[in-house]
């Protein structure tokens, strides 16, 4: 069940005062240097939005950081927190994904259009929204952000299904059956 902080609707689009239906939503967000600047403008925007951002860094601009370090504490956070979502950013968004999806009950969508932000949370209930903050205007990876937080998982069977067999695989290691139909290689 969400918390009650998380039952709060806020308003997301201030600009004319529409109070979009959706929840206040704690955001921890990572990055590396690539997307340092992209990261402290969600972080504000967020706030603006009457969401929770928590900053995993960097907290500072360094040209040569890594975007593990601070990736992988904002995806390790998101998985602690199930009622949160976590945002990772680089300058292609690949290897935050990369970074993200190792850790356990994280699944990371690499959102690069408005349409792959929404079926990240629709299709596969992704988590964790990693963006390219070289790829995008700033408006663009605001507008794919905002999509991923105002989308619900479909809770379609096929969907679950699916995303059941990679949370099964993720614990035991052992490979999905292919199913009968399909010629065995
Ligand atoms: O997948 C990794 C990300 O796109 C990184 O942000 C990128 O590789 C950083 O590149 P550079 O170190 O050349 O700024």
């Amino acid at each position: 069940m969400p918390s009650a902080l998380a039952q709060l609707p806020v308003p997301l689009d201030s600009a004319n005062g529409r109070l979009c239906n959706t929840f206040r939503m704690r955001v921890y967000l990572g990055s590396d240097h690539a997307g340092y600047d992209l990261k402290n403008h969600l972080v504000q925007w967020l706030k603006e939005a009457g969401h929770e951002p928590v900053d995993c860094g960097p907290l500072i601009y360094d040209a040569v950081d890594d975007y593990p370090p601070f990736c992988l504490r904002a995806a390790e956070r998101t998985a602690a927190d199930p009622e949160s979502l976590g945002i990772v950013i680089g300058g292609s968004g690949n290897g935050e994904a990369i970074a993200a999806n190792k850790v356990k009950g994280v699944r990371a969508a690499l959102a690069w259009s408005e349409q792959t932000a929404a079926l990240g949370r629709e299709h596969n209930n992704a988590n964790v929204i990693s963006i390219g903050g070289r790829m995008h205007t700033e408006d663009e990876a605001t507008k794919f952000v905002e999509l991923f937080l105002n989308t619900p998982y479909s809770g379609e069977p096929r969907h679950t299904r699916r995303i059941e067999m990679l949370s099964e695989y993720e614990t035991t290691g052992e490979l999905p059956p292919i199913p009968a139909h399909h010629p065995q290689g």
